[in-house]
């Protein structure tokens, strides 16, 4: 299986938008090749975790060997790599492009390009992958492939003249496709004489067998029980079992440079077997590693604390647990005085931390609050000191203070033109400096804008859906920290200052969002027996003040006289929706309350 010649291997990923059939394309590819069995396409083979299906996204990447026949009569070894679709991600993306030697765009020809494809595709350009594109949904009654080649060329500047026109659902076009593949893409280089250099592209955690390591070989070759070096971690290993993802795991006696496999060496994290990192032998070690390993660096911190402080350990654990299989997740005990113990996590974005969230209520089973994500803020204090803040909470006092910077980012949309209007109004507001526009075809445009992460976090992307009618699309990456005139605003229920729900806003909003959050939170916290003032502050100058009246009625009065049943069933819901409450001293705050700051109306 494994004495393929470099000559016939190609090593390729796919590049698409959310939903333009990256998955359907894959299994089509698998079934057409015979890798995979029509029965055992029922159950999807890329996409195979299960949060991952729900939510009909991409999030963990892995790999398809397959054997093919070219028309030449030649057997071709193909290896699919697959590549998350979410930005988050784009560390991985990188990773997962450079284990290849060339792409297929798939791009919806009823749709378009959108702003994820471009993000990937000039990745792709990048590490000089020759790049097939293709127009999926031909069968459409609104496909417009002309159009979306036009698109192609004009944005990307790709030559589409070979451009495959397919149907991933109806099997239109695979035949091309793989041909394609065999005749565009470069095979690998024949390196096979230098000593090993394999570059890890994924890793998963295997309660049996440790961790699970995907590489592509790039130089040299590896055998089975031989001992390998990884050249970042510095860590050594055995190698238990060596294979190949057919796209099931089987097991090899040895690969070599250009193909693609795993091992199994009885690593105990993914931290120990980072993505971007080299295997090498240990009795022959490569003098460098491959370039372009980096450590990847959360962008957005949350505290998440139970509900239940009995939870703390459990909690504890769990963390523990998804960090074996989660290098990116970061965290570290946190103690609040509202919230008490709890856990201050870093995520790489958004949608990781909504993933980390998930899974901790839905495979644990544990009841958390969730604080508003925050960025890190870079605080130069007084006497030079430098400081990373991803807490608002531990922001030190203006007096000490020399400046605070915030991280920027580039986000780029495509968005039909009618909604250029919305989204520029929703930028501005969002402290946003416009940047570049550009017509595409079609009445669709590009519109580009440097702004603050803080406001990106917050509910940007919905904002993008909504004011677009779900049309427009966007990505964006760091650019880098610049200073602004931040303060801390604190956020005080009666009385007490609630550390979990201090922010850190912009001066000039400060007032606005001041008066729009306490009287989110008006709305958000239940009465209780007493009037409760809530206040936002800004040192110790208070900017808005509201406050709950106390309750009144009893809760049951409602109820007619002796029915019991339905008595009981308010009861229940009330226990239900205590369930996610957090007591601040004599007041029950609800989840959804720290979370208020993310759904103020726009300032
Ligand atoms: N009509 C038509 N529908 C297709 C075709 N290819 C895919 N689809 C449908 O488009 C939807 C999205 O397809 P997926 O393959 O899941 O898309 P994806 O790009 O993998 O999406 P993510 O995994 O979320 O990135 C599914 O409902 C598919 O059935 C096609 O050629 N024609």
């Amino acid at each position: 299986m494994t004495d393929v010649p470099v000559s016939r291997i190609r090593n390729f990923s796919i590049i698409a938008h959310i939903d333009h059939g990256k998955s359907t394309l894959a299994d089509r590819l698998l079934q057409t090749t015979g890798t995979v069995s029509d029965r055992q396409m029922k159950e999807q083979f890329l996409d195979n975790m299960e949060l991952e299906r729900e939510r009909g996204i991409t999030i963990k990447l892995q790999a398809a060997r397959m054997n093919y026949q070219g028309k030449d009569g030649e057997q071709y070894v193909l290896n699919l790599i697959d590549t998350p679709g979410h930005v988050d991600f784009s560390y991985e993306v990188s990773r997962s492009l450079v284990a290849c030697e060339g792409a297929l765009l798939v791009v919806d020809a009823s749709q378009g390009v959108e702003a994820q494809t471009l993000a990937n595709v000039y990745l792709a350009l990048e590490h000089d992958l020759e790049i097939i594109p293709v127009l999926n949904k031909i069968d459409l009654p609104g496909a417009e492939p002309e159009r979306v080649i036009s698109e192609i060329e004009e944005i990307i500047g790709l030559d589409c003249s070979g451009a495959i026109l397919a149907s991933a659902k109806e099997g239109i076009g695979i035949d091309e496709i793989l041909e394609s593949i065999v005749h565009l893409v470069p095979p690998p280089q024949d390196t096979i004489d230098q000593p090993l250099r394999a570059l890890i592209f994924d890793s998963y955690y295997d309660p049996y067998r440790g961790v699970i390591v995907y590489f592509r070989v790039m130089d040299g070759s590896v055998r089975t029980g031989e001992k390998v070096r990884l050249m970042v971690s510095k860590k050594e290993y055995e190698i238990d079992e060596l294979g190949v993802l057919s796209p099931t795991q089987i097991q090899v006696e040895q690969l070599h440079a250009g193909e693609v496999g795993y091992i199994a060496a009885a690593i105990k994290t993914v931290e120990d077997a980072r993505v971007g990192d080299t295997i090498t032998l240990a009795a022959e070690p490569a003098e460098k590693p491959l370039p372009g390993y980096k450590e990847a660096k959360p962008m957005v911190f949350c505290g998440l604390f139970p509900t239940d402080a009995d939870q703390y350990e459990d909690l504890r654990e769990a963390l523990n647990r998804l960090k074996l299989n989660d290098s990116a997740l970061n965290y570290e005990p946190e103690t609040s005085s509202a919230m008490g113990f709890g856990f201050r996590c870093g995520f790489l974005g958004l949608l990781h931390m909504e993933i980390v969230q998930e899974r901790l209520e839905r495979e644990y089973d544990l009841d958390l609050i969730i604080t508003a994500p925050s960025v890190v803020y870079r605080v130069t204090n007084m006497d030079g000191e430098v400081l990373e803040i991803d807490n608002p909470s531990l922001l030190p006092p203006p007096q000490q203070r020399e400046k605070i910077e915030e991280p920027y980012v580039r986000i780029e949309m495509i968005t039909p033109e009618t909604y250029v209007g919305t989204l520029m109004e929703l930028c501005q507001t969002r402290r946003g400096e416009f940047k570049d526009m550009r017509y595409l075809t079609q009445g669709r445009t590009t519109l580009v804008y440097e702004l603050p992460l803080a406001e990106v976090v917050t509910d940007f992307f919905d904002q993008l859906k909504s004011r677009s009618r779900g049309y427009a699309s966007m990505e964006y990456h760091l650019i880098g920290y610049q200073e602004n005139t931040l303060v801390r605003l604190d956020v005080l229920i009666n009385g007490d200052p609630v550390d979990s729900l201090a922010m850190i806003v912009h001066r000039d909003k400060a007032y606005s969002v001041g008066r729009a959050l306490v009287e989110k939170l008006r709305e958000l916290i239940p009465r209780h027996q007493f009037k409760i003032p809530l206040q936002a502050s800004i040192g110790s100058r208070v900017i808005a003040s509201e406050h709950i009246p106390a309750l009144r009625k009893d809760v049951l009065a409602k109820c007619y006289g002796g029915d019991i049943s339905r008595k009981k069933k308010l009861l229940q819901k009330q226990a239900k929706g205590k369930k996610r409450m957090k007591s601040l001293g004599t007041v029950d705050v609800p989840q959804e309350a720290f979370m208020a700051v993310l759904r103020l109306e726009p300032q």
